[in-house]
C-alpha cells in the first residue's frame, strides 16, 4: 500500500489504472470495523481500492471537535493495508485548500433539516470536499456508510445533479456488539455515557419489532416512542428524532411512503452521536 500526500502524486498513480475499476473509501480516518467494511466491499468489487484520510475543516463550525477529532494514521495504515487497500492519500490541509476556497458545492432542501440544520454550513463542507476527492481519484465506484444517511443521500442527489460518472454503493451499518453504532466519535464518551449511548439502537429496534406489529400509524407515534425511549437515559440530550421519507427527507403523517428513515442525534456531554433505522413503509407514497 502506498501513502500519498499531495495531489498531483495522487493523480499520476493512478494514470496508468484509468482502464481498471477504482473504488473509492473518503474517510475522516481512526478506522473502524465500519470504514474497513467500506474497504473490504471496494477489494471485493474493484480493481484498484483508493481511502482518503482527511478531516475536513470545512465541514466543522465553530465550536465543534475539529482539533480534537481523534487522529492515528499509523494505526491506520496498518489497518487499510491488512484489508488490501492499494492507495492511501492523506493530504494536508494546506494541499487540500491552498488559498480559501471561494466555490463550494450547496445541495438544497435535503441538507436544511437534521444534521444540516444542527450543523449549518456541514453539507456545504462535505459536498465540496467530496467533489475535489472526486475530481483527484476520479473513481468508478465510491462506498458510503448508512450510518450518515443523510450525507449519502446528499452525495446522491449531487452525483445525479452534477453528472459525476461515479457509481455511489450505500453500505451497511456496523456495529458493537451491544448494538452501538459504530463511530470514531465513540472513544469521546466516558463509561456510563457509553453504557447508556446503547439507546439510540435499542429504541430503534423496539420500534422495528413494533412496526412489524402494527403498532404505529403515524411517524408522530413513531417519534414519541423512541423520544421517551432515548429520554429514559438521564444522559441523554437529544437533538433531535425524525421520521421522513426516504431519501427525499420529505416529511409523513403516516407511515406511507415506500422507503423511510427514523433518524435521531443525542448528545452524551460534548459527544454528538447519530444512528437511523432505515425500512419499507406500506408503499402507498
Ligand atoms: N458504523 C459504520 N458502519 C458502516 N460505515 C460507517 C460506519 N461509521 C462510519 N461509516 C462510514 O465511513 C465513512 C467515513 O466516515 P467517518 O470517517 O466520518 O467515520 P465515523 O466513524 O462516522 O466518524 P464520525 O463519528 O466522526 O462521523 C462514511 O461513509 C461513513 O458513513
Ligand atoms: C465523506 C467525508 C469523508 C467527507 O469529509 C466525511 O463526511 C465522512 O467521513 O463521512
Ligand atoms: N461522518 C460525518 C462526518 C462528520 O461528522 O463531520
Amino acid at each position: 500500500m502506498k501513502i500519498i500526500e499531495t495531489v498531483s502524486e495522487m493523480r499520476s498513480a493512478l494514470n496508468t489504472a484509468r482502464t481498471k475499476t477504482i473504488g473509492f473509501v473518503p474517510t475522516m480516518g481512526y478506522l473502524h470495523e465500519g470504514h474497513l467494511s467500506l474497504m473490504k466491499r471496494a477489494r471485493q468489487e474493484c480493481d484498484i481500492v483508493v481511502i482518503s484520510i482527511f478531516v475536513n475543516p470545512l465541514q466543522f463550525g465553530p465550536g465543534e471537535d475539529l482539533d480534537r477529532y481523534p487522529r492515528d494514521l499509523q494505526r491506520d495504515a496498518s489497518l487499510a493495508r491488512d484489508v488490501g487497500v492499494d492507495f492511501l492519500f492523506h493530504p494536508s490541509v494546506d494541499e487540500m485548500y491552498p488559498e480559501k476556497p471561494l466555490t463550494q458545492v450547496k445541495v438544497s432542501k435535503i441538507t436544511e433539516l437534521l444534521c444540516g440544520k444542527a450543523r449549518p454550513g456541514h453539507f456545504e463542507g462535505v459536498a465540496t470536499v467530496v467533489t475535489k476527492l472526486f475530481h483527484i481519484i476520479m473513481p468508478n465506484r465510491a462506498y458510503f456508510g448508512l450510518k450518515d444517511a443523510q450525507q449519502l443521500a446528499v452525495i446522491e442527489q449531487m452525483v445525479r445533479d452534477l453528472h459525476f460518472p461515479v457509481t455511489v454503493v450505500p453500505c451497511e451499518t456496523m456495529r458493537e456488539s451491544d448494538g452501538l453504532a459504530m463511530s470514531s466519535r465513540n472513544v469521546y464518551l466516558s463509561d456510563e455515557e457509553r453504557r447508556q449511548a446503547v439507546i439510540l439502537n435499542q429504541a430503534l429496534r423496539e420500534v422495528k419489532i413494533k412496526l412489524q406489529q402494527g403498532q404505529f400509524t403515524t411517524a408522530a407515534e413513531v417519534n414519541q416512542y423512541v423520544r421517551d425511549r432515548i429520554g429514559s437515559q438521564p444522559l441523554a440530550r437529544i437533538e433531535y428524532v425524525e421520521t421522513l421519507a426516504y431519501p427525499t427527507l420529505d416529511p409523513l403523517h403516516t407511515l406511507t411512503h415506500e422507503k423511510i428513515i427514523i433518524a435521531v442525534a443525542v448528545r452524551f456531554g460534548s459527544t454528538r452521536l447519530i444512528d437511523n433505522l432505515l425500512f419499507e413503509g406500506r408503499g402507498e407514497s
